[in-house]
């Protein structure tokens, strides 16, 4: 039986982070243990496959969009193969980097099996060895949720994990889940040529708490591809192929359709229900994950901690890099546990418009004050032929601090940075009035919301 002073369960970017941190903070003894294909969910099936398939979506549309400047195209080509394998061939690159720092891992620090906790100080792996460790560090990231409704379509159910290996764009494809997933793969598989329906079920979309921008964004995406952020689906089932669901269409009724497969979206859940942590004195929250403390990542007063998707929290990769990094420094110098440093939150879908949360989220004010701008009269985005959305600027009545904001619209991605370096470095509305803004660019959008937040605020 092996011992050793740190055991990382999940070898991919908290993990990898978890492992540098424990051993630049006194462990000597650290292992990996990893059962599942390597390369991290990102560069795999995630962050990086996704945006290389959405980028061939949108050149696609681009094409057909140029028209509204005058521009006549012919209607353009979608050469699906060369498609997918771009997104394969770049996807493979990304994950070769991954798997350079994976391969430099000295010879016995990466077992490649599954581990479950015998107790607290002891796992048992897959292949049946035992190994004990003074600490430990849950980095086994999370799977797509189980929709129960779609077992009827059995094999023509696809989640991200495996979308990305399609031969061919399909004709047809039913999406579950307006979320992050499936809003930024459905639109890609529209403008790629298939027919979209995207089904939700509680009325949200992107993750939007800010009810008008919800409304306008669920209304922008429909005028796209057919949207039911509250479906009502009656039954799935598979025939000659095809997977045949029964819902209620919101023009006509009740209607049966044949889809060429279904993609599953409708939210993740954390891999350490696989773990045995009834074994173990970590303590589980109603949702089945450990209680932790989101400074120090440690669980309750243990010797365990956790990292990135598996806790559940804020499942987005600069966040399980970070994390990772807090969990092995802690797991490291452990009893001694400091808390690492968290940054505004930041989260970005890559739509088209794009989708921005930034610090607080609408629920969260008491008493709200919001600076409003529309995308559609903002003269840069007119130019861009891209003005559509809504930004909404949050501050709380008697502070003069931005403290959060909901972007959806165009350079979402840009402006949510800039909005989030500020809601960070705790700038009043005033202070970022101070700062340069250019001309004619979309960021005089952000300083036309603030301008109003500034009238709101002085008013309120
Ligand atoms: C389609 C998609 C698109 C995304 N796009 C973005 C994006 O644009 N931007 C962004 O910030 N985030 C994005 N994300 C989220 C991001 O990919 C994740 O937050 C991040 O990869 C999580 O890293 P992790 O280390 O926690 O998990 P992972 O990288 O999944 O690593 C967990 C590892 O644990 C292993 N494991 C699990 N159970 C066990 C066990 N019992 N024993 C041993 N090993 C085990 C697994 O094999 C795996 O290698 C996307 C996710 C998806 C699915
Ligand atoms: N751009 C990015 O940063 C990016 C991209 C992709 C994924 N991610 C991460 O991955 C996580 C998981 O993404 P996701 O899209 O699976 O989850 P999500 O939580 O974003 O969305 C899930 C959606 O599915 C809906 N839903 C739940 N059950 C359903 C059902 N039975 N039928 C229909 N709809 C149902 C929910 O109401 C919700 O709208 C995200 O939270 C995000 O953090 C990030």
């Amino acid at each position: 039986m092996s011992h050793y002073d740190v055991i990382i369960i999940g070898a991919g970017t908290a993990g990898l982070n978890a492992r540098r941190a424990a051993k630049a903070n006194g462990a000597e003894k650290v292992v990996m243990i990893d059962g599942g294909p390597l390369g991290t969910t990102c560069a795999r099936v995630g962050c990086m496959p996704s945006k290389l398939l959405i980028s061939a979506a949108n050149a696609n549309y681009g094409v057909t969009k140029a028209r509204m400047f005058g521009i006549e195209t012919q209607e353009p080509v979608v050469n699906d193969k060369a498609v997918l394998e771009r997104v394969r061939f770049e996807r493979d690159r990304f994950v070769g980097f991954v798997m350079e720092g994976i391969d430099n891992v000295p010879e016995g620090e990466l077992i490649r099996e599954y581990a479950e906790f015998i107790d607290d100080h002891t796992v048992k792996l897959s292949g049946g060895r035992i190994l004990t460790a003074d600490k430990f560090v849950l980095a086994v990231g999370s799977r797509p949720r189980h929709v129960p409704i779609l077992d009827g379509a059995e094999d023509l159910i696809l989640s991200s994990d495996h979308i990305f290996e399609i031969e061919s764009i399909p004709k047809s494809v039913a999406v579950f889940g307006p979320g992050v997933i499936g809003l930024e793969l459905g639109q890609a598989l529209s403008r790629l040529g298939a027919d979209v329906r995207l089904f939700g079920r509680s009325g949200s979309i992107g993750g939007i708490q800010d009810p008008e921008i919800r409304e306008y964004a669920t209304k922008t995406f429909a005028e796209e591809f057919y949207t039911d952020t509250k479906a009502t689906i009656h039954s799935v089932r598979k025939e000659n192929g095809k997977a045949i669901i029964s819902y209620e269409h919101k023009e006509q009724g009740k209607i049966e359709e044949s889809f060429d497969f279904i993609l599953t979206a409708s939210g993740r859940v954390s891999n350490t229900d696989r773990l045995k942590l009834e074994n173990t004195s970590v303590q589980v929250n109603g949702r089945g994950t450990p209680i932790y403390n989101e400074r120090t990542m440690q669980c309750g007063d243990t010797h365990f901690f956790i990292a990135g998707d598996a806790n559940d929290d804020i499942p987005l990769l600069h966040e399980a890099s970070d994390e990772g990094k807090i969990a092995g420094k802690n797991a490291g110098t452990y009893p001694t546990v400091d808390p690492g440093h968290r940054r505004t939150h930041l989260g970005i879908v890559f739509s088209e418009p794009e989708i921005a949360s930034i610090g607080q989220g609408y629920n969260s004010f008491k008493d709200l004050v919001i600076g409003r701008v529309s995308f559609e009269g903002q003269g840069r985005s007119r130019v861009m032929g891209k003005n559509k959305g809504l930004m909404h600027l949050y501050a709380e009545k008697g502070d003069r601090r931005l403290r959060g904001a909901q972007i959806f619209g165009p350079s979402a991605e840009h402006l949510g940075h800039l909005i989030s370096w500020v809601v960070q470095q705790e700038l009043t509305v005033d202070q970022i009035l101070e700062l340069p803004f250019y001309h004619p660019v979309v960021e005089e959008g952000l300083r036309t919301a603030l301008q109003d937040l500034q009238k709101n605020l002085n008013e309120a």
